[in-house]
C-alpha cells in the first residue's frame, strides 16, 4: 500500500506551530500512516500495513462524539507527540520501544470517553466506576482496557511481530503513560517532574527518570491545543466547557451541585482558563522547555493564549456582568 510522504499534509506539519486539527477528519487516518512511517515504527517494529490501518481504523472507531474527548482530540495529542519526537531528539533521553508506547498511547488515551469526569462516574454510579473506582482513574483504566481489547484482537495487533519480552515491555509502558493523563496522578507528579528538569542530572538509564520524563510528555501531549494560536484556544475551550456545562446540567438533574466549572450559571470562562493555564498547562510546557531548549515555542503560546484570555476578561468586565456566565460561541 502506498502511504503518502509526510510533505503531503503541509510544509510546516512538522513544527510546533502547526495546527493539526485543520487537517480534515477524512484524512486524519491517513496522516497517522504516515507518521508512523515517517517515525521509522514501520519498518523498525516489522508492522504489517493491512494490521497498522486495521488498528488505526479500530481505534478512531472506539472514540464516541462528545464535543472535546473525541477523536480529532487523540489525533491532536497525537500530532504533538510526533513534534515531540522530531524536535526534541528524543532518541537521546528514551528508548525506541519507549517512544512507540508514548505514541500508541497518545492514539488510545481517551477512547470511549463520555465527555464526563472521573467523580461523575462515581457521583452517579456509573458501570465504569462500579469497575474502577477502587483503584482511582476509572476514566484511564477504562482507556487503557479499551486499548488492550484491539490490540487482543486479530488483525489489529499492532505488536504482533515485537518479541514476547518486547510486547511485556510495550503494555506495561501503556498502562503507566495511559493512567498518567489523569490530571489528579499529574498534579502529584509535577513537582518530581520539575524537580527532575531543573537538576540537569536526567539519567536515561534510570527507569524512574525515564517515566517521569514520559508522564510529563504525555501531559504535554494531552494539553497541546493550549500551545497553538489563539484561535484554536478560543475554540477548544468552547468545546470543553460544552462537555463540562453538560455534566453540570447532569447532576443538577441528579440533585448534585456541580462543581463552578461545571455550572453554566456560574463559570467565567475567562477566570476559569486563566486559573488551568497558571496551575495545569503553563506549568508542564516550562519543564519541558527546561527539559529541551527547542520546547520554548509552545511554552511561549501559552503564555500568549493566557495574555488573551485576560483581555478577554477585561472586556467582559466592562461590558458584561463578569459573572454572567459567557455563552461558548460569545468567546
Ligand atoms: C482547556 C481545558 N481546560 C480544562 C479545565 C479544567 C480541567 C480539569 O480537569 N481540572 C481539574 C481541577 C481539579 C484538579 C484536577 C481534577 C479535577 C479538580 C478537575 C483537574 C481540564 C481542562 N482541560 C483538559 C483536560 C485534560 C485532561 C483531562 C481532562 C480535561 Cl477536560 N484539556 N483541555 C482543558
Ligand atoms: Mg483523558
Ligand atoms: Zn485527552
Amino acid at each position: 500500500m502506498r502511504i503518502p510522504a509526510i510533505e503531503t499534509f503541509g510544509p510546516n506539519f512538522d513544527s510546533f506551530d502547526f495546527a493539526p486539527r485543520t487537517i480534515p477528519e477524512s484524512q486524519t487516518v491517513m496522516s497517522c500512516l504516515s507518521m508512523f512511517e515517517d517515525l521509522g515504527f514501520i519498518s523498525r517494529w516489522r508492522i504489517k500495513s493491512d494490521t497498522l490501518v486495521r488498528f488505526l481504523l479500530m481505534v478512531k472507531k472506539g472514540y464516541r462524539n462528545p464535543p472535546y474527548h473525541n477523536w480529532m482530540h487523540a489525533y491532536a495529542v497525537t500530532h504533538f507527540c510526533y513534534l515531540l519526537i522530531k524536535n526534541l531528539h528524543l532518541h537521546n533521553y528514551l528508548e525506541d520501544i519507549e517512544l512507540l508506547a508514548l505514541f500508541v498511547s497518545c492514539l488510545c488515551h481517551d477512547i470511549d470517553h463520555r465527555g464526563t469526569t472521573n467523580s461523575f462516574q462515581v457521583q452517579s454510579q456509573s458501570v465504569l466506576a462500579a469497575l474502577y473506582s477502587s483503584e482511582g482513574s476509572v476514566m484511564e483504566r477504562h482507556h487503557l482496557a479499551q486499548s488492550m481489547c484491539i490490540l487482543n484482537t486479530e488483525g489489529s495487533n499492532l505488536f504482533e511481530n515485537l518479541s514476547s519480552k518486547e510486547y511485556q515491555t510495550v503494555l506495561d509502558l501503556m498502562r503507566d503513560i495511559i493512567l498518567a493523563t489523569d490530571l489528579a496522578h499529574h498534579l502529584r507528579t509535577v513537582k518530581e517532574q520539575e524537580e527532575l528538569a531543573n537538576s540537569g542530572a536526567y539519567n536515561k538509564n534510570d527507569p524512574r527518570d525515564k517515566h517521569i520524563l514520559l508522564c510529563l510528555l504525555m501531559t504535554a501531549c494531552d494539553l497541546s491545543d493550549q500551545t497553538k494560536n489563539w484561535h484554536n484556544t478560543k475554540y477548544i475551550a468552547a468545546l470543553v466547557y460544552q462537555e463540562f456545562f453538560s455534566q453540570g446540567d447532569l447532576e443538577k438533574a441528579l440533585g448534585k451541585n456541580p462543581l463552578e466549572m461545571m455550572d453554566r450559571e456560574r463559570a467565567c470562562i475567562p477566570e476559569l482558563q486563566i486559573s488551568f493555564l497558571d496551575n495545569i498547562a503553563a506549568p508542564v510546557y516550562k519543564i519541558l522547555a527546561a527539559f529541551f531548549k527547542e520546547a520554548q515555542t509552545p511554552m511561549r503560546n501559552v503564555e500568549e493564549n493566557r495574555k488573551h484570555w485576560v483581555h478577554i476578561g477585561q472586556l467582559l468586565k466592562r461590558h458584561g456582568n463578569p459573572t454572567q456566565a459567557m455563552s461558548v460561541e460569545q468567546i
